[in-house]
């Protein structure tokens, strides 16, 4: 087990968030979730990484986590390289004032590769389009070589053809390094392929199954209130079932 979240609760002034959430992650699991716009998602991720304190129950990580967040900020005109953006993710293991070394280069540039920036690795990052920024930051995510990935709707900004192969990349990641990974997403269409199992949250969480078993019933209760994800969410399902 990679990570245990246990009766997770958070509250913002009488409002809950998240109530009662409990799940367990493996190792080599990708999980996918999904719920509609409020359903407490970003909360539950930034809980997960250490970025909200004030909750109630008990979240357990046993290893190094890599985290791509929504939106991660951008300073168009910042002098950094691609490169340079990639070994900071070294950083939290190394400290910030210690010249990189030979071979934590080799670790960027082999990562660089890996997520198909090579070509990039000197350019500004600022200069990157939408795409190749997510693939900078998945890059700087990996680079701790984390055994939880976590990423919040990576798939911003990404074009189709480009989103497809993010998630191809995913999923190699995780054969190839037995990690686990946790993704908000709200393309219900890529969630379905590419993840194997699915959490359904909407304040509680609903369901937390393997893909092929998830039921309509449970995909309603989940978005009894956006009708637009619940159909498409259904479409989905019935695809996938052969209905
Ligand atoms: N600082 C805050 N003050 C008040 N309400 C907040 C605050 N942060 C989050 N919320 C509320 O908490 C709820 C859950 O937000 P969260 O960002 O976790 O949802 P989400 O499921 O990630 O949504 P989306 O799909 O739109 O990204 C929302 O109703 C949001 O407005």
């Amino acid at each position: 087990m990679i990570l245990q979240v246990e009766d997770l609760s958070y509250k913002i002034g009488s409002t809950w968030i998240l109530r009662g959430v409990s799940f367990n992650l493996s190792r080599g699991e990708f999980a996918g979730i999904i719920g509609p716009n409020g359903a407490g998602k970003t909360t539950l991720i930034k809980a997960i990484v250490g970025d909200l304190s004030d909750y109630a129950g008990r979240i357990k990580v046993t290893g190094r986590v890599g985290y791509l967040p929504q939106n991660p900020e951008r300073n168009r005109d910042f002098p950094i390289s691609v490169r340079e953006v990639v070994a900071m993710g070294l950083y939290k293991e190394r400290g910030p004032f210690k010249r990189f070394s030979k071979s934590e280069w080799n670790r960027v540039d082999a990562l660089l590769k890996t997520t198909g920036i090579e070509e990039l690795g000197k350019r500004r990052a600022g200069t990157l389009s939408g795409g190749e920024y997510q693939r900078l930051m998945l890059a700087r995510a990996l680079v701790s070589s984390p055994e939880l990935l976590i990423l919040d709707e990576p798939e911003a900004g990404v074009d189709e053809m480009g989103k497809s192969s993010f998630y191809r990349l995913l999923e190699k990641l995780k054969n190839e390094k037995n990690m686990g990974i946790l993704m908000v997403s709200h393309d219900i269409g890529m969630v379905f392929e590419a993840c194997d199992t699915i959490m359904c949250i909407n304040k509680t969480l609903h369901c937390h199954t393997s893909a092929d078993m998830i039921s309509p019933e449970q995909l309603q209760s989940a978005f009894s209130s956006d009708l637009d994800l619940f159909i498409r969410s259904r479409d989905h399902f019935e695809r996938e079932h052969r209905l």
